[in-house]
């Protein structure tokens, strides 16, 4: 019996997943974090085991195949999945787990775990996403340009969530969350 609640973050790159999340995560201690396994390579500053378990393909495969994953999808020219068991530890603990992950995948834990609450951080607009992906630096514009393609298709997917936030302002969308999180727990 889960004692804790699945929450599904997704939104297209540079929405602000990981900026909103990184706040919520700072001022809760009842959250834990879902650490994703991937096969894209570390950016500078990235730790095997923090931001992501950083697999080869192979490996990733492996896991597959012995069932490893909650869910699991290809987003541009990689694999990104969530191991099941940890998830599971977490919530029987009474945890509440963050899973922040692209829209294939979140739809896939919609099927499996109908119970998960299923949030989507969207960009004030495109131009601003645009804008967002390309300020942070961490893609080349080859990498930017498939995302932004790839975000097309996934802001179109926003009105399969049970709540869409926008990222406007940072300390606002932070207490909108923070208000998700309060109305679920009461
Ligand atoms: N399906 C799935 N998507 C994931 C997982 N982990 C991360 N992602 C998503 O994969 C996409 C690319 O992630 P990443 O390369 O780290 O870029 P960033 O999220 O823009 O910093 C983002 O939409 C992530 O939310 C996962 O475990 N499963
Ligand atoms: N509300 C906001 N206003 C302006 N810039 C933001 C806001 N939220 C995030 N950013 C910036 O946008 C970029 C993408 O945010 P990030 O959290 O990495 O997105 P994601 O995790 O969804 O890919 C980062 O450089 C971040 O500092």
């Amino acid at each position: 019996m889960n004692k804790g609640t699945l929450y599904v973050f997704t939104g297209p790159s540079g929405a602000g997943k990981g900026t909103l999340l990184s706040r919520l995560m700072a001022e809760d201690d009842r959250l834990f974090y879902s650490i994703s396994a991937t096969t894209r390579a570390p950016r500078s500053g990235e730790t095997d085991g923090v931001q992501y378990y950083f697999l080869t393909r192979a490996d990733f495969e492996r896991k597959i195949a012995q069932n490893a994953f909650l869910e699991h999808a290809r987003y541009v020219d990689n694999y990104y999945g969530t191991l099941e068991a940890p998830v599971n530890e977490k919530l029987a603990e009474g945890y509440d787990v963050i899973l922040e992950i692209e829209v294939q995948g979140a739809m896939q834990v919609h099927q499996k775990r109908p119970d998960a609450v299923m949030v989507f951080i969207a960009p004030p607009s495109f131009e601003e996403l645009a804008a967002r992906l390309r300020g942070r630096g961490t893609e080349d514009e080859e990498k930017v340009r498939k995302r932004l393609e790839t975000a097309k298709e996934e802001l179109k997917s926003r009105d399969r969530f049970d709540y869409v936030v926008v990222n406007d302002e940072i300390d606002r969308a932070v207490r909108e969350l923070q208000g998700i999180l309060a109305a679920r727990r009461t």
